[in-house]
């Protein structure tokens, strides 16, 4: 079983700890959330981030609105339309708090806060064990794969979608830690993701797990794809439409192009609550816009490891930020899910007979 080496979200009495994403990879910090207010903060401003993650953190932000801020309807429709604004694209989000509140609201009020907690911490003991389960059916794909001569097996992700941005191993990268505990030796090329490098935390935790990886500007990913020396591809995913139409980190769609083009396998590994059966194709995704200013900018650390931030570009530029794209179902060869591997056109029929 998969230890998170840092708990990326934890109760701690009546408030909650997270690990700040927006300090790594050069700093591990962790931080007190005591409100909701500071729960919405903290998903908006992508201190936490990835879709399980975010669903987990919005039903940590439930309980402490009840714990602190009145357990009424009025209360606990404040706190679900708080967190529900948060960000838009990933269906995780939605799906933790549609849960909190089938929960909570046929209690009376004096329950609901203890239920509060239980629910939220059941929310992320569950997303550990699915990923736990993704590992093992990511890991079956891996060893059926012919094996490369003279080199490793070489996986391409891109974003970040292991422990960091889940409450387990993670998703894409769950496959990656599987093999690695049963000596499959695979080597992860990361690439930047910009505008908010989440390759920087994927490479960092892979440098942590001691799994070789390299670290690519987005733009050599064709390249390396095109001169065969990827041999399978698995990201994670935002919103997974009905039709499997999958919503990922911008960037994403390029890649399975590039897969396609190259003859190699793309595949998403994603848990069940990403996927939206209201959502009937990718076309009803909403795709979240983050404003110019994280295009204009990077960041970076100063010389003591601080985060900062430098402007790339002149304070009048204009710029468009588009925080995600959406792969169509055609070019994607697989889903992997908590409950097997299916094909994107499957995936939705499965499931619209299964519980959520
Ligand atoms: C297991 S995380 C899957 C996705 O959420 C991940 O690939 C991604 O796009 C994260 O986006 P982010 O904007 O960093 O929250």
């Amino acid at each position: 079983m998969f230890v998170q080496p840092v708990p990326t979200l934890c109760r701690d009495g009546d408030s909650v700890l997270i690990l700040d994403q927006t300090q790594l990879p050069w700093r591990q910090v962790q931080l007190r959330l005591n409100d909701l207010t500071a729960v919405a903060h903290a998903i908006r401003s992508m201190q936490v981030r990835g879709a399980p993650l975010i669903g987990g953190t919005a039903a940590y932000g439930v309980a402490l609105a009840m714990a602190h801020g009145g357990t009424d309807d009025a209360a606990l429709a404040h706190a679900l339309n708080m967190l529900g604004a948060t960000r838009p694209t990933a269906v995780n989000l939605h799906w933790a708090l549609a849960r909190m509140s089938a929960r909570l609201h046929p209690l009376p009020p004096a329950q609901r806060s203890q239920a509060a907690w239980t629910e939220a911490a059941a929310i992320c003991a569950e997303d550990a064990t699915t990923c736990g389960s993704i590992g093992q059916h990511g890991l079956a794909l891996l060893r059926a794969l012919p094996t490369p001569a003279g080199r490793p097996l070489r996986l391409m992700t891109h974003c970040n979608a292991g422990w960091l941005a889940t409450l387990g191993a993670g998703t894409a990268l769950a496959p990656v830690y599987a093999a690695q505990a049963v000596g499959l030796e695979i080597e992860v090329v990361v690439s930047e993701t910009r505008p908010r490098n989440q390759g920087l935390l994927t490479a960092w935790e892979l440098r942590e797990a001691g799994i070789p990886y390299q670290l690519i500007a987005d733009n050599a990913a064709g390249l390396l794809i095109a001169r065969g020396e990827i041999d399978i591809v698995i990201t994670g995913a935002d919103r997974i439409a009905a039709n499997g139409d999958t919503a990922n980190k911008v960037g994403t769609y390029l890649k399975a192009l590039a897969a396609k083009a190259a003859g190699i396998p793309f595949h998403i590994a994603a848990p069940r609550s990403t996927l939206d059966l209201d959502c009937p194709n990718g076309d009803a995704i909403p795709i979240e816009d983050r404003g110019a200013d994280e295009v204009c900018s990077i960041i970076g650390a100063d010389a003591s490891d601080a985060p900062m931030t430098l402007r790339l570009a002149p304070q009048q530029t204009r710029a468009f930020n588009p925080a995600f794209d959406v792969t169509r179902a055609g070019l994607i060869d697989s889903i992997i899910t908590e409950h097997g591997v299916f094909t994107p056109q499957h995936l939705g029929r499965f499931y619209a007979g299964a519980p959520a």
